[in-house]
């Protein structure tokens, strides 16, 4: 497998394909080719000031006489947490809020609407740990927490709508704590708070020992921009989960994530298991190896998701290796460790047409600036009539039924 120093797909295909092998295997990985926005030049330095990559790209519709073109632009945010986790919190929090202010004025100067952070942007993904201290002093009001605050200011000041995914500490419901991303309007008030659906249990995302499933449902906020959504990480394995997000309407979808390549770092060994698969060097549990390859999904997931739902994705994936003071193990039979990733970047945007950006780099801080036409949607729809096919009386109907502890899978036996 890849280690972090393999930039990108992108780059390896640009560096060893010939020009015509080259536009088919876009044409099939990519869709149709989006447009390279021509980006201002003021933004471009100050991207390669702030030493992070800065890419855009437009997805085009065709006219309509009766409704004008709905252009939006939206900026995906990859980072990488600038101080270790050993620094304290709220030194933590503060150079985290730092380095996405300088991502948020260069997004402002591209133009960028509605912008989205990665999951849990104020912290490192410390969940791997098991620990509750210090870990859960990261935790905010999704209401009035610095945390928001914050955010309300970018968003009044840059007229954007702000997606800030935080560990929230509900002060109302005695205190528990959830992953929640806050929505905040261009007015710069709080529109409104989602919570992540689907918490995982795999690998050392031990997100389970902190909060438990949303309780939120699916909502979508009506924003001056267009109608908008956020599928928290894990959810993006949760096809109904994108899609009751695309019945209350959405238009764009987020996806903030945190994800690693493996689930656990390791080396393939060309060996093969009585001529099956690779095995895991060393000791460790060789089913993981067969499992645990998220990267090679992370491509498919968001972009299906477009696809089948007839709306915009955006996949947000932060980039990195964090490291924890105290080991812990990954319950593979491996040694303890005190590392966490590396986390592979990749964040891009799919939309209805089964079109999508090249990702951002797999080890760069990074902004993706996305220009949307939102008339696609119901472009596609038209041409590809998911919604009208999709048959969800029926899937309800078996679905009420398939959940009852009574029910018995309908399987046709000679
Ligand atoms: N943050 C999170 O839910 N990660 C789980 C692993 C994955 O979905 O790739």
């Amino acid at each position: 497998m890849a280690e972090p120093e393999w930039e990108s797909l992108e780059q390896c295909l640009e560096k060893h394909l010939p020009p015509t092998d080259l536009r088919e295997v876009k044409r099939l990985l990519y869709g149709k080719e989006t447009r390279k926005l021509d980006l201002p030049s003021q933004a471009l330095e100050c991207a390669a000031e702030g030493d992070f990559e800065l890419q855009g790209y437009a997805f085009e519709a065709a006219e309509e006489q009766l409704r004008g073109p709905r252009t939006v632009r939206v900026g995906l945010v990859q980072n990488r947490i600038p101080l270790p986790a050993e620094a304290p919190v709220a030194k933590q929090v503060s150079a985290l809020h730092r380095r996405i202010e300088a991502i948020v004025e260069v997004a402002a100067m591209c133009g960028v609407n509605i912008i989205c952070f990665q999951e849990a942007w104020t912290m490192p993904f410390a969940f791997c740990t098991r620990e509750k201290l210090p870990w859960t002093e990261f935790a905010e009001s999704a209401e009035d927490g610095p945390t928001t605050r914050f955010c309300q200011k970018l968003a009044k000041k840059h007229n954007m709508v702000v997606v800030s995914p935080i560990l929230e500490r509900d002060g109302a419901h005695g205190d528990v704590l959830w992953n929640t991303a806050v929505v905040i309007s261009n007015s710069g008030a709080v529109l409104g708070k989602t919570r992540k659906n689907h918490i995982p249990r795999v690998g050392d995302f031990n997100e389970s020992t902190y909060y438990m499933e949303g309780n939120l449902g699916h909502p979508v906020f009506q924003t001056q921009f267009g109608r908008i959504a956020v599928n928290i990480c894990y959810g993006r394995h949760h096809p109904l989960n994108w899609f009751m997000y695309s019945v209350n309407g959405a238009d764009i979808i987020f996806n903030p994530s945190a994800t690693i390549g493996a689930l656990r770092p390791g080396r393939l060994s060309a060996v093969a298991a009585q001529g099956r698969a690779s095995v895991w060097l060393g000791s460790g549990n060789p089913f993981l190896s067969f499992f645990s390859h998220s990267e090679s999904m992370w491509p498919i997931e968001a972009r299906n998701a477009a696809i089948a739902n007839h709306c915009f994705t955006c996949a947000i994936n932060r980039v990195g290796k964090e490291h924890f003071p105290h080991e812990f193990t990954s319950g593979d039979g491996k040694k303890a460790h005190k590392d966490f990733g590396y986390f592979y970047g990749s964040s891009y945007v799919a939309a209805p047409d089964s079109s999508r950006t090249p990702g951002l780099s797999r080890t760069r801080d990074g902004l993706l600036v996305a220009e949307l036409n939102l008339n696609l949607c119901r472009q596609v729809n038209d041409v590809w009539n998911f919604k009208m096919t999709g048959r969800y009386d029926m899937y309800a109907r078996e679905l009420a039924e398939a959940v009852q502890p009574d029910y018995r899978p309908h399987i046709v036996r000679e």
